[in-house]
């Protein structure tokens, strides 16, 4: 039984304070866990809303902008401080509210506050060049100019790195911004936001608003106030975010899915290979867009991974997040647990054989959660519909290959290409892999997932806009470039 006691209300955070949407309507956000648990209400904002929440953003962003990079760093480094302060709270909250595992949960606070500072220090770093003019007694250069008011729209699945790898860019660089956060995981964002107001950035510089996608991410896409949008989600809707900006002549950055491979050659370390596999594919229950989902494996050594990949993923222990020695926790939310079923039964009737898992783990401890087998299948071939599309499960996709060639042809036949490794110990099919492989990162003797922050992030084909996120990269999106010429 769902008890209401005790639940926190979340509310918007606009202009500095913290404010109920116009139609007083909540939405419960709940645990994976345990579907009983509420962790928290969050308002279910109008059009009307968000029409104030840009309003306040916009008025705040001249004398932000006029600020000096540092100035605005050092705010960044308050929020930095801060919310190391709080990583046991906010950590704790997330695996509350979106299942992954605590350590895991803290890591990703630990890398929210490192992208803060990291961002703090940009703010110090140089926004231009010198270019020589063809006029001799004139000075050409170049600076960069703030897009605006920045719209974030961001998922539930890296509820603190997301939001701010997205947000510290935009602050530095002279945006303001308003964050939409998924439902699933605005709690934690309303707290990665309180950090920014215990901050005291000047009011209206971050604002923070949910309700659904269809009202409340769309209206940020269509509202003529936002002068760029910065998207994490799915394919489908990514695609309208940009349909729908570039309609309206702003500017957008999207970040998609994935349908990540590793292969594995007949050189490979085996046990380094089915460790990284293990941990690329099945940490946070396969829901990150770098997640290994397609498992290629070179014949002369498939039957000895296979055997060493299924013996240690029989261990990996499922359970809710909050508990020591799990290592595996929920789907995020009903729906996507579902989602993950139905393609898990869609891998049986195509023909792929399933090894191992397959089903929702119903035992007394997950009976009340949203908790799914670790799944491997095999004999997957290309044209399968577990081989094309992104699952967002813990899935794992078995397909045998007898060279390298082959490898990098099963690899690329996707529409995605955001991620993908390799292991081997042979130096010229490092390269190989290297040049062929379409995908903006490529990872050698190292699992696909995993992101550096102060490296560009991204990827080709249909997993992003062809934009970068993170490292330097991110001043690509959140600034325009002013070209100067000044006559002496
Ligand atoms: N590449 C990645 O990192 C991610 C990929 N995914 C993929 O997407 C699938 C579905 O996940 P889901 O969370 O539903 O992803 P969505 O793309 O639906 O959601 C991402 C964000 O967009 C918002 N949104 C939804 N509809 C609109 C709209 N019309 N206009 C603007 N914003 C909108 C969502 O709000 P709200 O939460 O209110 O719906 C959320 O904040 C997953 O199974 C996975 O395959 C999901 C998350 C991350
Ligand atoms: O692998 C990571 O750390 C980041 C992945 C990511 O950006 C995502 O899943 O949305």
């Amino acid at each position: 039984m769902v008890t209401k006691t005790d639940v926190e209300t979340y509310l918007n955070f606009v202009n500095g304070s913290w404010i109920s949407a116009s139609s007083s309507e909540v939405a419960a956000s709940i645990n994976p866990a345990n579907q009983n648990e509420i962790v928290g209400y969050l308002q279910k904002s109008t059009k009307e809303d968000l029409d104030t929440v840009v309003e306040a953003a916009k008025a705040a962003q001249k004398a932000w902008g006029k600020l000096s990079g540092a100035e605005r760093g050092s705010y960044l480094y308050k929020v930095a401080d801060i919310m190391e302060s709080r990583l046991e709270d906010i950590a704790e909250t997330m695996t509350r509210e979106m299942g992954k595992t605590l350590p895991e949960a803290k890591g990703e606070t630990a890398r929210g506050v490192a992208i803060l500072r990291y961002y703090a220090g940009e703010g110090m770093r140089k926004v231009g060049d010198v270019i020589p003019s063809t006029d001799s007694s004139a000075l050409m250069f170049t600076s960069r100019v703030p897009l605006g008011v920045v719209g974030v729209i961001t998922p539930w699945n890296f509820p603190v790195a997301i939001p701010i790898w997205k947000m510290a860019p935009a602050l530095i660089y002279g945006n303001t911004i308003v964050l939409k956060p998924a439902q699933e995981a605005a709690v934690t964002a309303a707290k990665v936001i309180a950090c920014f107001e215990e901050a005291k950035l000047p009011n209206g510089v971050v604002n923070f608003i949910t309700g659904s996608g269809s009202v409340i991410g769309q209206g940020l896409v269509d509202h003529p106030g936002i002068n760029g949008i910065t998207f994490t989600g799915s394919d489908t809707v990514g695609k309208q975010v940009g349909q729908g900006v570039l309609a309206r002549g702003a500017k957008y950055q999207l970040e998609m899915g994935g349908k990540n491979p590793v292969i594995v050659a007949e050189d490979a370390d085996l046990d380094l290979a089915v460790e990284a596999t293990i941990s690329g594919g099945l940490r946070s229950t396969g829901q990150k867009c770098t997640a290994t989902s397609r498992v290629i494996v070179h014949s002369s050594v498939y039957d000895t991974f296979k055997e060493k990949l299924l013996n240690q993923v029989k261990e990996i222990k499922v359970g809710n997040g909050l508990e020591e020695g799990v290592w595996m926790g929920p789907s995020a939310s009903e729906s996507q647990l579902n989602t993950v079923l139905s393609y898990i039964e869609k891998g049986k009737e195509e023909g792929a054989t399933l090894l191992l898992g397959g089903n929702r783990i119903l035992d007394q401890e997950c009976a009340n959660g949203f908790f799914v087998e670790p799944t491997v299948f095999e004999n997957v071939t290309t044209d399968m519909t577990i081989a094309q599309e992104e699952i967002f499960g813990p899935v794992l996709a078995l397909m045998k290959v007898d060279s390298l060639d082959e490898a990098l042809t099963v690899a690329n036949d996707v529409n995605y290409g955001l991620s993908a490794s390799i292991f081997t110990t042979n130096i010229q099919k490092m390269l190989t892999f290297i040049n062929d492989m379409d995908a903006g990162l490529v990872r050698i003797n190292a699992e696909s997932a995993g992101v550096e922050l102060q490296a560009p992030f991204g990827g080709m084909k249909q997993s992003s806009s062809h934009s970068r996120e993170q490292g330097q990269a991110a001043i690509e999106f959140f600034t325009s470039i002013k070209t100067v010429f000044v006559k002496g």
